[in-house]
């Protein structure tokens, strides 16, 4: 579904993406694991069109995307949960559900669309007229999460998800991934919380220094004591 190829992205002068290479089948979590500076967020933002200069090749759907703006990718069916949230302050969670519904066709059965996010996060049902910005942090990530599915798109990329919630509001995360996987929805999953991840991939990608060093199925590292040692809190 989607296909990376050979690519590099830069910020200014800094080379920082060397020909990354990975592919996420349609219908698999797929995980990016790597220590802090890796490169992890930007191989994301790179499949988005969010930065200014990328080479490479990036196909969705049997389509490229490099050249696309960012809300033409949105439109191909791609959907982007960055690691701020960027929940909107001022408006009620379901004005921030209608936010993601702003340009895509399934914007007139907005009703059906937020009975169906009720029904995904109930956390969300019991709190769609209060103000966003008023509910927990593991709260506002669903909310963010539940912004960017709200168009049903194919792929959902997601950046550490988990990062500074609860243990309960995690592991409520890491079953709903596992759900959207079985009702169709492919992810790409950039995650800290490796351990967890692994447990729910089908497969992940190592990086470090804006490489891919590493590709195997999610069990295999799980089973590999230096993927334990370096990324799991054992
Ligand atoms: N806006 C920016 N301007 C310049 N350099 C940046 C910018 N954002 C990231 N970098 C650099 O790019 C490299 C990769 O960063 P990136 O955020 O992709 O890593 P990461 O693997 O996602 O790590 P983290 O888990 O810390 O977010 C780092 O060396 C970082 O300092």
């Amino acid at each position: 579904m989607l296909s990376v190829t050979g690519l590099d992205a830069w910020y200014g002068s800094a080379h920082i993406l060397q020909d990354v290479s990975l592919e996420v089948k349609r219908g698999e979590i797929v995980c990016l694991i790597g220590r802090n500076g890796a490169g992890k967020t930007t191989t994301l933002k790179s499949v988005m069109g969010l930065l200014p200069r990328v080479r490479g090749s990036v196909h969705f759907d049997g389509q490229e995307l490099l050249g696309l703006p960012a809300h033409a990718r949105y439109g191909r069916g791609l959907a982007y949960v960055p690691e701020e949230r960027r929940i909107v302050p001022g408006l009620t969670v379901r004005e921030n559900i209608r936010l993601g519904l702003v340009s895509s066709p399934i914007r007139s059965r907005e009703g059906q669309v937020i009975e169906r996010i009720a029904e995904t996060f109930p956390r969300l049902r019991e709190r769609l007229d209060q103000q966003a910005t008023t509910m927990s942090g593991g709260e506002q990530q669903m909310l963010a999460i539940a912004r960017a599915t709200a168009s049903d798109p194919a792929m959902v990329l997601l950046d550490e998800p988990s990062e500074g919630i609860m243990p309960v509001l995690v592991d409520e995360m890491f079953e709903l991934f596992a759900r959207m996987r079985d009702g169709g929805t492919t992810l790409l999953l950039v995650e800290q919380n490796v351990e967890l991840a692994l447990a729910i991939a089908d497969r992940a990608y190592v990086m470090d220094q804006g490489r891919i060093v590493h590709a195997d199925t999610a069990r295999n590292l799980l089973a590999d004591p230096r993927i334990r040692e370096e990324y799991c809190a054992v």
